[in-house]
């Protein structure tokens, strides 16, 4: 049985709204709302939504970097949300992040060497020679020119800049990538190539990827889970499976019809199914969100496999999907 690496548990993130004369607090953005997921040793979990769903603050909350409002995240049978529980089990080292920005988020006054040691400074003590070393290793296993160490992060594309980046969040042999949309700032062939080295250093180190995305195509092949998410909560848990071939919440299914098709046959077909998925989206909103707009709690469907409507329309839904089959 796959073991856990990380079990996030009613994970809260709210920021105050402030406003009036005394700056006081008049409500909270909620920006994770009671999220719940379990990633498994050396997999790929997709984390899917659109901009503002939440999906980034949920990343960032795991590594540690957001404070959390409320709920735990589990590492080791340790709840990490508490710093000095962070610092006793190595957590920053184990639990890395790579950013989708690869121009902001790499350093552009620092040569590559650096930026790439710097994370294992904070955890090792190598010699100058050690940490070139380590630094030529690093390069060569993200498939970069070992001349890149005397580089500054411009003078690469896109592409070599994120390649650096995986260089650098594997510096400290972490068992958890956090990757934050690593590839939508890449054109389509370097996205494919940036993916398939993520999953030959995957296999190769037994690192398990939380892969945040706007898009369900892109990780179609990478994830072997996945969670939905909307308005800051999870709309749909499962199985790659599940969610590709049996989706069930209106969220997830526009979603999927949201993926550009390349085969043209099916075209036509493809353009009716993103109608008819909108028609249903619009028709009965009362079906997908409560009276205050949220999305329901999660309510399982079959084995893992969680989506957030009523229990009734559970049902119904279950039914209209064998009636499809
Ligand atoms: N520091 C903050 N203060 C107030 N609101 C915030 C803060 N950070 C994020 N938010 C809000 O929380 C919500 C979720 O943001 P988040 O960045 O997690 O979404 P996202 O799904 O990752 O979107 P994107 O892909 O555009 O980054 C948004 O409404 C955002 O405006």
């Amino acid at each position: 049985m796959a073991k856990e690496i990380i079990q996030v548990k009613n994970l809260k993130v709210h920021y105050p709204i402030r406003s009036g004369f005394w700056n006081r607090i008049t409500d909270y953005v909620r920006a994770v709302d009671d999220v719940s997921i379990t990633i498994n040793e050396g997999e790929t979990y997709g984390l899917i939504g659109e901009s503002g769903s939440g999906k980034s603050t949920t990343g960032k909350a795991i590594v540690g970097v957001e404070p959390v409002t409320s709920g735990q995240i589990i590492y080791q049978d340790v709840d990490i949300t508490k710093s000095s529980n962070r610092r006793k089990l190595d957590y920053n080292k184990d639990v890395q992040m790579i950013f989708q920005d690869s121009l902001s988020s790499l350093n552009p006054r620092k040569r590559i060497e650096d930026i790439i040691a710097e994370p294992i400074r904070n955890f090792e003590k190598l010699t100058t020679d050690q940490e070139r070393d380590r630094v030529q290793e690093l390069l060569d296993i993200v498939g970069m020119p070992s001349d890149s160490i005397y580089k500054y992060p411009h003078e690469f594309s896109g592409g070599q800049r994120q390649r650096i980046g995986v260089a650098r969040a594997v510096a400290t042999n972490p068992r958890l990538i956090v990757a934050d949309e690593p590839t939508s700032a890449l054109d389509l062939s370097v996205q494919a190539q940036v993916l398939n080295f993520m999953k030959h250093i995957q296999q190769q180190y037994n690192i398990a990827y939380l892969f945040i995305s706007h898009d369900l195509g892109v990780v179609k092949h990478m994830s072997e889970n996945l969670a939905i998410m909307h308005r800051g909560r999870l709309v749909e848990i499962g199985s790659r499976e599940d969610i590709y071939k049996h989706p069930m919440h209106i969220y997830t299914k526009r979603l999927l019809s949201a993926i550009p098709l390349v085969d043209v046959e099916h075209r036509e077909e493809h353009k009716q199914n993103r109608e008819k998925v909108e028609q249903e989206f619009q028709n009965d909103q009362s079906k997908w969100y409560d009276k205050d707009g949220r999305v329901f709690p999660l309510q399982e469907v079959s084995g893992k496999h969680l989506v957030a409507l009523p229990e009734d329309e559970v049902k119904r839904a279950e039914l209209n999907e064998k009636g499809s089959d």
